[in-house]
């Protein structure tokens, strides 16, 4: 198969490793289609650096079938670096190195490198081209990190916690980059366990969870699906029984915390309620209603599966 064929950019189908004995990825399957953000999102340890790594052919998968832009990265490994764009690890880089070294080192790398210098200007490194690696900002070394994943061209990026670690407000400026990264062409496959960046820039999300796919949609999909569409929280005057609780149209979860209660439905489940507490003259305090978010989402798709 050409790298250039039509078709999903990365194929994972069956894929199973394990580490002493221990499963870690468990049969994940998914694809990502050209010109996707794709999150691969899980609590810590659930398997998704391994998933990945598998991806760009740095760990051997036990069984399964990995393909990127149609060619296998174990086997024909050389052949995936040239569509494959990797984000490199803190510890890989010198502290001692420029922007700009870095930049040329890399370039010097790259079968069919992109011009740096754009490339520079666009994440805006120009201005630090001088500096060297240790004394850039959190921000400034991920966006050294992208330039770096994008200097051989590729059609894929991998970005694995790109954000950890950074300030709110680098957060969102990296944020914005990626999203310019798939503007320019290039699919993004983001690993993240921040619920708000994989909400905000990914098309599709995989929840890992011990080492298995707990769910594939969009961001809405997977909050439709699991937390139902809105969160109404409030302090009752007096008890709620369970019962009544129970049998509200719609209702996706109750949870109960320090006298607060918190429950996710549909709006008709919200009209029930204010109906309910009418009717018992029980007040709600501090009463809010709110938007599902893929926070309520995630708990309710990997608490499920907690032993
Ligand atoms: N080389 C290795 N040898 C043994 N165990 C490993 C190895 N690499 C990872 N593991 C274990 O495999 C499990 C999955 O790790 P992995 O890094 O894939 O998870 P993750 O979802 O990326 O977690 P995190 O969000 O914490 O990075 C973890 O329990 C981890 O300790």
């Amino acid at each position: 198969m050409s790298p250039t064929s039509a078709g999903p950019v990365v194929e994972v189908s069956g894929l199973y490793k394990s580490y002493g004995g221990r499963t870690v990825v468990d049969g994940v399957s998914f694809t990502v289609e050209e010109g996707e953000i794709f999150g691969v999102l899980g609590p810590n340890g659930a398997g998704k650096t391994t998933t990945v790594e598998c991806v760009e052919g740095l760990r051997t998968p036990d069984a399964g079938r990995v393909r990127v832009a149609g060619l296998d990265p174990v086997a024909e490994h050389d052949r995936v670096t040239r569509v494959l764009g990797v984000q490199l690890q803190q510890s890989e880089l010198q502290a001692k190195l420029t922007v700009r070294e870095a930049l040329e080192l890399y370039t010097s790398f790259a079968p069919h490198p992109a011009d740096w210098r754009p490339l520079a200007e666009r994440l805006g490194l120009d201005s630090r081209l001088g500096t060297r690696f240790a004394k850039l900002s959190g921000g400034q070394k991920q966006r050294l990190f992208i330039a770096l994943a994008l200097i051989g061209d590729p059609r894929v990026v991998v970005l694995d916690e790109l954000t950890t670690g950074l300030d709110p407000r680098a957060r969102r400026d990296t944020w914005q980059l990626i999203e310019d990264v798939r503007a320019s062409g290039v699919t993004v496959l983001l690993v993240t366990h921040f619920m708000e960046e994989a909400q905000r820039l990914c098309d599709r999300i995989a929840v890992i969870d011990k080492g298995r796919i707990a769910a594939l949609d969009t961001p809405q999909g997977l909050i439709r699906r699991s937390a139902g569409a809105t969160v109404l929280s409030f302090t009752p005057s007096a008890p709620l029984d369970e019962d009544a609780l129970a049998a509200l149209p719609g209702l996706a979860s109750v949870t109960h915390k320090d006298g607060r209660l918190t429950l996710s439905g549909t709006d008709e489940t919200v009209d029930a309620v204010l109906t309910l507490l009418a009717r018992r003259r029980v007040t709600a305090h501090q009463l809010r209603v709110t938007d599902a978010t893929l926070d309520d989402a995630f708990l309710d798709l990997t608490e499920t599966s907690t032993p």
